[in-house]
């Protein structure tokens, strides 16, 4: 950490947007250890809600018990508490899994308090009122995270190639379904890439050499409207040489043609599918490795804490391999990606680049793609995942008594709910009799059974201890591996349970950016 960055320097950085922990700010200024570069600045909550003031997922070392959880890692335990643990993480866990060419480890700075303040200062008018209302830049903490600017194709030069970078989170919350996304098929990535196109929320940003030109900086856009859409389509013609009208169906084949030719969606999906149980399974693995009594079986009744016994006898290894393969595919669900394209011209037509040919532009253009916010998930936010899951079920129960009683009048089916259990189903005769067991309890609508993982999926609103009681009377060592709603409607409700926490937010005091001091307005 040579380098550090001081008040005089503040001015060359100008906002580029910001997560919940992170600040973003792009360099603007000449000296060449910075040109392409951003710096990522930890933010501390305003509202002090986190336990001592100490905010857990923004501390640097790692806790006595995250030691242990990665103590397979040699790097990342071995490091003194002035090493930074989310550095380490990034580029001996994520990187190793999702491949070197697509992760960006960046290096730290240091900065004073000096210039967290100014910039600070600069950047609160751009960032969203209610990202200023939560957080602000820590000014205790002295380093910054150094990192190549992923959406402009520098390589040092001061004079960048002109080019376009879109930004895609993988989330639920924009109108596109992440099944088409990773379908590897050419109309369906499309279709997913033109959803988000419309409904940008938090997860599709497109830049024009570095200048955000779709999609909210440091929130949330709302959706594309006519308006909007001729905008970007002008915006585009600088870009794309093709007749007006066509630029952003050509950019959307683009961005299809990157996703597919470098592989990156595949080998995502591979790290999210770390989690191969739910959180209601992985919270008493998480228990196991605390050693802290299970506060989940304990709310249970002792018939529906048998459930989980297994998970509970599972030994302690095996309990760090469930909560730590859970945690990692949290980082990768949480990711977002970034591709760059410029078109390409003779001189910088390397073999450095991967390459696109746009057919109807007669176009050639050099793209590359970058996993950026791989942050580590810190232990403690197991507790937090397994509270929102709940808040999600009790919503859907809620909503079932609701639609239970409507159907009353109606007539109609009620919702589904999912049940997974985890059983050995060796043969066929295996399959038939677990299928005939679970048949046979009420309130079935579908079993599907996976022999490759040795699961049950069953949909519908039968009794998931009634499930599992069924097939063990076959097979004593069968689990449930998760019940309620399936992920997808969990999703849905996650969005009213978010909705009606950021009411909850909104109805507090407002500080009005640019001002030192918050005015309080009724
Ligand atoms: O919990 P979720 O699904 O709302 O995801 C959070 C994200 O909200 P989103 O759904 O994308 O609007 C949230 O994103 P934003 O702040 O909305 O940009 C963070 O990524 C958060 O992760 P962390 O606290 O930074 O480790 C994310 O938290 P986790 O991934 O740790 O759950
Ligand atoms: N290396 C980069 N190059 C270009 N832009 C970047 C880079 N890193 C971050 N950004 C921009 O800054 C924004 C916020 O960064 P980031 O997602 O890392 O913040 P975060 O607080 O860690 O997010 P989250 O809340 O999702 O964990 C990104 O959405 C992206 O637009």
């Amino acid at each position: 950490m040579a380098l550090t960055l001081k008040e005089e320097d503040a001015a060359d950085w100008v906002y580029r947007g910001e997560g919940a922990v992170n600040l973003v700010l792009a360099y603007a200024g000449s000296s060449p250890s910075f040109i392409g570069k951003v710096i990522r600045l930890r933010k501390a909550p305003k509202n002090g809600l986190e336990s001592n003031g100490v905010s857990v997922r923004n501390s640097i070392a790692l806790t006595p018990q995250e030691r242990i959880l990665w103590k397979n890692v040699d790097q990342l335990i071995s490091s003194s508490d002035k090493e930074i643990v989310g550095q380490l993480y990034v580029e001996h866990v994520m990187k190793p899994l999702l491949g070197s060419n697509y992760v960006d480890v960046g290096m730290h700075i240091l900065v004073t308090r000096e210039f967290l303040e100014l910039v600070e200062k600069n950047v609160t008018g751009q960032r969203p009122l209610w990202r200023v209302d939560a957080a602000r830049v820590d000014t205790e903490c002295d380093f910054g995270l150094l990192i190549s600017d992923h959406s402009l194709f520098t390589h040092g030069s001061p004079r960048p190639s002109p080019c376009i970078s879109v930004e895609i989170k993988i989330s639920r919350l924009s109108e596109y379904n992440p099944l088409d996304l990773f379908s590897g098929s050419k109309e369906r990535i499309q279709k997913a890439i033109k959803g988000l196109l419309i409904t940008p929320q938090n997860n599709f940003r497109v830049f024009l050499n570095g200048s955000l030109i779709l999609g909210g900086l440091g929130g949330v856009a709302k959706n594309t409207d006519v308006c909007i859409a001729k905008k970007f389509e002008d915006e585009l013609k600088s870009f794309i040489e093709v007749d007006d009208g066509l630029c952003t169906e050509n950019l959307l084949t683009l961005v299809t043609e990157a996703l597919q030719k470098s592989g990156v969606l595949d080998k995502l999906l591979d790290v999210q599918k770390l989690d191969s149980i739910d959180i209601e399974g992985v919270i008493h693995a998480y228990y196991n490795i605390t050693s802290e009594q299970c506060m989940v079986c304990k709310e249970l009744s002792e018939e529906q804490a048998k459930i989980y016994a297994s998970l509970h006898s599972a030994s302690f290894d095996e309990s760090l391999r469930i909560v730590k393969d859970y945690l990692i595919a949290a980082t990768a669900k949480d990711c977002s990606l970034m591709l760059c394209f410029r078109p390409r011209n003779e001189e910088d037509s390397g073999l450095v680049y991967n390459n696109i040919y746009l057919e109807s532009t007669k176009q050639a253009f050099d793209f590359k793609v970058y996993f950026i916010d791989l942050d580590l998930k810190r232990l403690s936010k197991v507790r937090d995942y397994y509270e929102l899951d709940k808040k999600i079920v009790s919503r859907y129960r809620q909503k079932i008594k609701l639609d239970r009683g409507r159907n009353e009048v109606t007539g109609l089916e009620a919702c589904n709910g999912k049940t997974v259990v985890s059983v050995e189903l060796r043969c066929s005769k295996c399959k038939r009799k677990v299928m005939k067991l679970i048949a046979t309890v009420a309130g079935i609508n579908s079993i599907v059974l996976d022999p490759d993982k040795n699961t049950v999926t069953v949909v519908g609103e039968a009794d998931p201890v009634r499930i599992i009681k069924n097939v063990r009377k076959f097979r004593k060592s069968a689990t449930i591996v998760s019940f309620g709603s399936s992920k997808e409607e969990k999703k849905e409700h996650k969005k009213d349970v978010r909705k009606e926490e950021k009411k909850k937010e909104e109805k507090r005091d407002v500080m009005l950016p640019c001002l030192l001091d918050p005015i309080k307005i009724c």
